[in-house]
């Protein structure tokens, strides 16, 4: 069993101040994959924590080629110089990204730069040695080329399909909690996953009455018009008050979590529901979009409670899947095919973790933690 990361390296920058981690928690088959974010707060700890996260992913992604890294730089993501702090990063990183570790985008780090400065610093999508000479694998890349530019319900493959993901976790989760029909949702983030979800979830029927942003919690009980407030949204994920209507209430964005609601579903930030606010959340079922939203102490809080949370590596790994299913050919590139395939492994997921819980009364997390296990690393290539 995997419990502590494979490697973690440090890295100080030369021009700035910026510093930055690579955790590799475990090789699969001599590779790995996870996302870069940048923010100011960024922490050894934190990366750690989202490697073995992605480690736990994967393992529910059922991959048999890729084990979970992650990448974070403590630098602000809007500073002018943002995009060579990323770039001298990853000149550093080189040796281990020509290895087979596979960084891409997260917050603060958009993938299409990440994308761009792997091709001008001459490594090209990570891969390891045997990738490099499969033909089908070259393939594979050609194809995730193309299903990048295509898009579902209007929104691009990759901002649309870990939203969806974490939609069809909240239903199956919720049908298996026996729930009411037409629930009310609050959530808390409107980037790539908070609009994609808030669509998903208003076409399945949930009633979403709550949303929040970096600027406000937008509130209203009679449910927001999501198509509106998707279609006018502003950069970096900012609601557009131009959207909004006369009976909707603006409220401070602490409020988010707790509202009387039936579900919320944090989709911007880690650690927001914590020690201090855990206590007050009123809804029954806790969907986690982002990473590591909930502290340990926190979860106590919740289990206390008897509040179930359909835990981020089950819920959120539409991201993760679409890379697997086009690069290793498990997937045509057919939109279609490919929500069809993450919407199947979701809610097989979700649902052993929630009849389990159902069955036995132990915590979803607890559940979730033993069925997805992330296998022993094995070496980076060489
Ligand atoms: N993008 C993906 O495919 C993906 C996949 C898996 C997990 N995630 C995780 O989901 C989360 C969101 O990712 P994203 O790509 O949607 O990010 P994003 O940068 O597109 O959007 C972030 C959103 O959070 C909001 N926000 C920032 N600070 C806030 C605050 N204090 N209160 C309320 N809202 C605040 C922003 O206004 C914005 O709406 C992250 O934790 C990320 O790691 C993303």
């Amino acid at each position: 069993m995997a419990n502590k990361p494979y490697i973690v390296v440090e890295w100080n920058d030369t021009e700035s101040d910026a510093k930055g981690w690579l955790c590799m928690y475990n090789f699969v088959n001599h590779y790995c994959g996870g996302g870069t974010r940048m923010h100011p707060t960024v922490t050894k700890e934190e990366v750690i924590r989202l490697a073995t996260a992605m480690g736990y992913k994967y393992k529910a992604c059922e991959s048999e080629t890729t084990g979970g890294c992650k990448a974070g730089i403590a630098y602000d993501y809007k500073a002018p110089d943002a995009l060579d702090v990323l770039e001298r990063f990853m000149v550093a990183m080189a040796p281990y990204l020509n290895a087979g570790v596979s960084i891409g985008g997260d917050l603060g780090v958009d993938y299409g730069d990440v994308l761009r400065i792997l091709d001008d610093i001459g490594v090209g999508l990570p891969q390891t040695k045997a990738m490099k000479a499969d033909p089908k694998i070259e393939q594979g890349i050609k194809n995730h080329d193309e299903v990048c530019d295509m898009t579902y319900d209007g929104f691009k493959m990759y901002d649309m399909i870990t939203g969806y993901g974490v939609a069809f976790a909240t239903d199956e989760a919720w049908k298996i909690k026996e729930g009411r029909e037409g629930a009310t949702v609050i959530i808390q983030g409107f980037g790539c996953v908070g609009a994609s979800l808030a669509t998903c979830l208003d076409k399945m029927g949930y009633k979403v009455v709550g949303i929040a942003d970096v600027n406000q919690l937008l509130y209203c009980p009679d449910g927001l018009n999501i198509p509106k407030l998707v279609e006018t949204r502003l950069p970096k994920g900012e609601l557009n008050p131009e959207a909004f209507e006369d009976n909707y209430q603006k409220l401070p964005n602490s409020q988010w979590l707790e509202m009387d609601v039936d579900i919320i579903i944090p989709a911007a930030l880690e650690d927001v529901i914590n020690k201090d606010n855990a206590d007050k959340v009123k809804a029954s079922l806790v969907v986690e979009a982002a990473n590591i939203p909930t502290t340990p102490e926190a979860d106590e809080i919740l289990r206390e409670k008897g509040i179930d949370v359909a835990v981020d590596f089950v819920s959120n790994l539409g991201g993760i899947r679409i890379y697997e299913v086009v690069i290793f050919g498990i997937c045509d590139k057919v939109p279609q095919e490919i929500v069809d395939d993450t919407e199947r492994l979701i809610r097989k997921n979700t649902r052993l973790v929630f009849e389990k819980a159902k069955e036995t009364g132990r915590f979803t997390r607890d559940i979730a933690k033993e069925i997805f296990t992330p296998d022993k690393s094995d070496t980076p290539d060489n």
